[in-house]
């Protein structure tokens, strides 16, 4: 699981912390966990094994042992080797378009053919027409669809309704024509009517076949496609790259669209993927809706991998410890943009039976102001029983309005509390990193989103419903599968 690889790498770097050099051993244990984690997440043998050499080698090496903070320094050379795995270049800006060798290239002779190939239910159908929904979108090209699903009953129906729902030309069915036949028509008619793109569906089967390739084959001659993008399901793991494997022998691939990637936490299919077959991702499917789909950015998959798999199991802990009156009331403050200090001292409570403060605060994105706030002040979960008493000492006009505090005050608080002036001044500064950390957070559909990503239920507490919490109202997730465009920034800055 991706959140085994975080965790594995956070206890494993954690223990390398404050060492100032790494040895060659602490190297070598680190990498034993992520090895494992790998594994775990279905990555293929080799691929792993490649992966391992890589890191080691770099992370052995001189630099890295003058380095201040190596277990920083080692996560950096894991990510840039995912990047790299997964087809990506570590050292690019940021925000910049996908690499070139995961771009569509329709840049032939019109109509450009776009031929889709894989298995029965892979998302072949839906993926063809959110294809051609992107290319109106990114490309400004005018796409027709046609289905080659003679084997399937209906096939060729759905595909005629996803492009009434798009708004994308099909081909007009012809009963009991084959499918080298209907690629021809295709063809024809879609240089007739001067569309740019033709997209063609072809049928799957329930494995790789003798049949199946022989079609696939007969298709691609008769049509010469200008992209032939195999379609697999991320959530079958080393099966969709052993599948991927199968039909890059036998069919001119051109590249890999992933399915599912909505539901897979662990992207074992997608770090094995270039690898094993030498084809490009060229596109990742994130939900059922014809928008859900992405260029396939390896960078910010990487960056899924390391870091945002933590957020899934932050969900899963705060669905099993979160008290959900707590959880709803905040959850309906929040909503209003309101975070004040009775907001804090609930969230100190759940923090605390979650595992307590810094993890929490390091597994939120969005919290990384109140994570150097409270390093910078050191805080720790003793601090966090003051801070509850730092709380209790105020009045509720205080607590509402923290601002109101004056030194005076403050003293006071701080004394009722057998605490220091200062301890309350650090609280009153984590409370309004932690409240702007929030802001920004409900800006970008909730926590509840955020969870949602990775198919994981909403966080509890703060928005999204969350296993054992009532749904929150106000703070859920964007809906669907769909990777609201701020976290999709905010997962490419994270690094
Ligand atoms: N969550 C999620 N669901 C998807 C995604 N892509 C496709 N689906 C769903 O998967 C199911 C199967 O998709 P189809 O497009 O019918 O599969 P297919 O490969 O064309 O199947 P055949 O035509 O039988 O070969 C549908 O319910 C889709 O909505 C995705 O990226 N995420």
């Amino acid at each position: 699981m991706f959140d085994n690889l975080s965790d594995r790498l956070g206890a494993t770097f954690d223990k390398l912390r404050g060492r100032g050099a790494l040895k060659e051993q602490d190297v070598r244990d680190a990498m034993r966990e992520v090895r494992i984690a790998l594994l775990e997440a279905d990555v293929a043998l080799p691929v792993v094994r490649r992966f391992i050499d890589a890191v080691t080698e770099k992370a052995i090496g001189q630099d890295v042992l003058r380095a201040v903070s190596p277990g920083q320094q080692v996560i950096k050379i894991v990510n840039d080797e995912l990047v790299r795995t997964l087809g990506g270049d570590p050292d690019e800006e940021e925000g910049a378009p996908a690499p070139e060798e995961s771009r569509l290239k329709l840049e032939v002779k019109p109509p450009a053919v776009v031929m889709m190939v894989g298995l029965q239910g892979s998302g072949k159908t839906t993926s063809t027409a959110k294809i051609a929904r992107y290319i109106r979108e990114k490309h400004g090209k005018k796409a027709m669809m046609a289905s080659l699903d003679v084997a399937r009953p209906a096939a060729q129906e759905q595909l005629a309704v996803l492009g009434q729902q798009a708004d994308i030309a099909t081909l007009p069915i012809v009963p009991g024509q084959q499918p080298v036949d209907i690629a021809r028509r295709a063809l024809e008619s879609a240089r007739l009517q001067n569309f740019d793109v033709l997209m063609l569906d072809t049928a799957g089967r329930l494995h790789v076949d003798d049949a199946l390739m022989a079609e696939m084959k007969a298709v691609a001659g008769a049509a010469d496609p200008a992209e032939v993008l195999l379609v697999v399901d991320s959530l079958t793991g080393q099966d969709a790259v052993n599948v991927a494997k199968s039909f890059t022998d036998e069919v001119p691939l051109t590249g890999v669209v992933l399915t599912r990637m909505d539901g897979d936490a662990r992207g074992g299919a997608a770090l094995s993927m270039r690898a094993v077959t030498g084809k490009p991702i060229k596109f990742a499917g994130t939900g059922e809706k014809l928008d859900a789909l992405e260029a396939f950015h390896p960078k910010r998959v990487a960056g899924r991998i390391l870091g945002m798999g933590d957020v899934v199991s932050l969900v899963e802990k705060a669905a099993a410890t979160v008290d959900a009156e707590d959880a709803e009331r905040l959850a309906k403050r929040m909503s209003k943009g309101e975070f004040d200090l009775n907001d804090l001292r609930t969230q100190l409570k759940q923090m605390q039976n979650m595992g307590g403060l810094g993890m929490l605060a390091g597994m939120l994105p969005g919290m990384k102001k109140a994570k150097a706030a409270m390093a910078a002040s050191n805080m720790d979960d003793k601090v966090l029983l003051h801070m509850d008493a730092i709380i209790g000492s105020m009045t509720a006009k205080e607590r509402a309005k923290p601002g109101l505090m004056n030194a005076k005050r403050k003293k006071r608080v701080a004394a009722g509390s057998g605490t220091q002036v200062q301890d309350v001044n650090k609280l009153l500064k984590m409370h309004q990193e932690m409240s702007k950390a929030m802001k920004q957070i409900r800006k970008m559909g909730g926590l509840g989103g955020l969870g949602k990503l990775f198919g994981g239920g909403g966080m509890p507490g703060m928005g999204g419903g969350g296993a054992g919490a009532p749904s929150l109202p106000g703070l859920g997730g964007s809906g669907g599968g769909d990777i609201p465009p701020e976290i999709r920034d905010m997962m490419n800055k994270k690094k």
